[in-house]
């Protein structure tokens, strides 16, 4: 019970949002009519209903008169409900898309908002592959939420309007056994609702293991999907160190998670769906079995016995509605568990970032420095990396930082950059500076080659022209008649022709900081002389600092930073390490 309150309840906050947003008039009216129409087709159900009685009452009395009347009825009754239908559908998919969009761009907003999509990796397997979680689930979650929510309803509503109706026809056909009549009001409706609680509790029982087993198998899934992904971005270092029997391997075992699990499914499906079946057959013959003593005891006519047969169903459905969908309903739990997961994940990175206990990043100082005041860079486990006190990057000055592999300075960098947070001191930038990171494999959107240049300003922002001269400078000038081509650019070019580009970048953005993580490491050393004498003739107002192991870089800086061993930790110190 427990379980299902805490269900709800985050359903609730999932969903509600939506109808409180922008969006909130087109969201509320679209799902107003789709209930009105949910509503108005059990009150057909009900006229259906008490057409069934006259319809084989006439029947029985061979009243040709009263037949034709009840089709013209029916037909009328027919054509509402046809029209009722398609348009609840339509409906239903027109508030789908519109809420689907609007949760959508959200979760895109705030997991692409301020570094929180890296810190969810760093925090662990919480919200594992959120690709799925922002196209599949949020779907799932939408047509689920709305499925199940009018079945409900339905069930509600036409359990309300079908026991008065059972309850009166329990009283016109007296149940009647072994030649004695028993007075049991409402006899009927006990019945189905008998029927309808053994259904449910067996349900459940047989079942329940069905949530897990759904969970497991779209998380099988999605892995096994990331898995082939990612094998085909990095299909030339797979081709190159032979890697495809490996892969091959690795890519069966998870594959063979999914049929492991899918075999539990098939299993338990099997069994639920023996029992399902089983049960709604029997609830067709179940209520003429009730009646039938009344109508051979000549008690009712065969339009009593229909409609009560007919009424039966209805009530003995609504209450079963947990039986018809199970099924659903185990899909649509797993799906909120992950959204909530999603969420959480989402929050708690978003917490990171602004936290007590994190490095705090203010951008709002008016020094002329960045300064790190009390900066202790830990491990996501706590272990202490970096300790940085009273380092101060002065505005205009170069500066290298060297030290041993792994003692911490790409690590030191992303705390400047402010998506670090494991640590705690303060990091103090100016609020007019503009940081640009330059990483040894610079990122290029799939797109134009002007696109990816520009990138992350918007393509707009720079001219043709612009993106050429930079391109010239940066020795590719025989990319600038490419401009308008559409490529995955990371794949097809050289890391040293990446490296160039990065720095293109870089001169077009002019940033006020411009941080060097071995950008240019893939450079032959004349090639990198020049970039950096670029830099400083191009961009002489903005301050470098760079990461890089060759010593002929040491000319183009000004400053010397080292990484020295200090207990479990390094610390900064001021000219190269010994
Ligand atoms: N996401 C992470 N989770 C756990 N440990 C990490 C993570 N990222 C980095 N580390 C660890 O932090 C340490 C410092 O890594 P970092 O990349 O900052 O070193 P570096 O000095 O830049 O090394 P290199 O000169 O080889 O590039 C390494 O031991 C690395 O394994």
């Amino acid at each position: 019970m427990n379980n299902i309150r805490s269900t709800l309840a985050t359903v609730w906050r999932i969903a509600v949002p939506y109808f409180r947003s922008e969006d909130k008039w087109a969201g509320r009216g679209l799902l107003a009519a789709v209930i009105s129409i949910e509503l108005a087709l059990v009150a057909i159900d009900v006229l259906l209903n008490q057409w069934s009685n006259r319809f084989f009452n006439a029947l029985q009395e061979y009243n040709f008169d009263v037949f034709v009347r009840e089709i013209g009825v029916f037909c009328l009754l027919a054509a509402c409900f046809i029209a009722l239908a398609v348009y609840q559908l339509y409906l239903n998919q027109w508030l789908q898309i519109r809420w689907r969009r609007w949760l959508t761009r959200h979760y895109l907003g705030e997991w692409l908002h301020r570094a929180n999509h890296y810190r969810m990796q760093l925090q662990g397997d919480t919200a594992d592959n959120p690709d799925q979680r922002i196209s599949e689930d949020v779907k799932l979650f939408i047509e689920r939420t709305l499925d199940i929510g009018l079945n409900l309803l339905n069930s509600v509503v036409t359990l309300l309007s079908f026991v008065v109706i059972l309850w009166g026809l329990s009283a016109a056909a007296p149940l009647h056994l072994f030649g004695k009549d028993f007075d049991i009001p409402g006899y009927m409706v006990w019945g189905a609702l008998i029927y309808a609680i053994f259904g449910t509790a067996l349900t459940q029982w047989i079942g329940s293991p069905l949530v897990q087993l759904g969970f497991q198998q779209q998380r099988y899934e999605a892995d096994f999907r990331f898995n082939l992904v990612r094998a085909r971005e990095n299909s030339e270092q797979i081709a190159l160190l032979k890697g495809e029997g490996a892969e091959r391997q690795q890519l069966w075992q998870r594959f063979n998670n999914v049929v492991e699990n899918w075999y539990g499914i098939m299993s338990r499906t099997k069994r639920l769906t023996a029992f399902t079946a089983s049960y709604s057959q029997a609830a067709v013959i179940f209520p003429y079995i009730l009646v039938a003593p009344a109508y051979f005891a000549k008690k009712i006519q065969l339009g009593g016995m229909t409609q009560t047969a007919s009424a039966f169903g209805s009530v003995q459905k609504a209450l079963s509605v947990f039986v018809t969908i199970y099924r659903t309903l185990a899909d649509w739990r797993a799906v909120v568990a992950r959204l909530d997961g999603f969420e959480t994940s989402i929050a708690r990175a978003a917490a990171f970032a602004d936290g007590a206990g994190s490095i705090g990043v203010d951008s709002s100082g008016g020094g002329k420095a960045i300064d790190l005041r009390g900066l202790e860079v830990r491990l996501p486990d706590g272990k202490p990396l970096v300790a940085a006190d009273g380092l101060s990057l002065r505005s205009g000055e170069r500066t290298l930082l060297t030290g041993p592999s792994g003692s911490g300075k790409s690590t030191l960098f992303r705390a400047i950059a402010g998506i670090w947070p494991f640590g705690q001191g303060s990091i103090a930038i100016p609020a007019d500076a503009s940081l640009m990171m330059l990483p040894q494999r610079p990122y290029f959107p799939i797109g134009t080659l002007h696109g990816a240049i520009a990138y992350p300003g918007k393509t707009e922002s720079f001219s043709a022209d612009q993106i050429r001269d930079a391109l010239d400078l940066v020795g590719l000038p025989q990319l600038g008649i490419r401009l308008q081509e559409d490529a995955h650019w990371n794949r097809m070019l050289s890391l040293g022709e990446q490296q160039r580009l990065g720095v293109a970048r870089a001169l077009l953005h002019a940033p006020s900081y411009l941080f060097l993580d071995e950008a240019t490491a893939s450079l032959d050393e004349p090639s990198e002389a020049a970039l950096y004498k670029l830099l400083a003739e191009r961009l002489p107002q903005t301050t470098v600092i760079s990461i890089g192991h060759r010593s002929t870089l040491d000319a183009f800086h000004q400053r010397n930073i080292g990484m020295v061993r200090d207990g479990d930790r390094f610390a900064l110190r001021d000219g190269k390490p010994a």
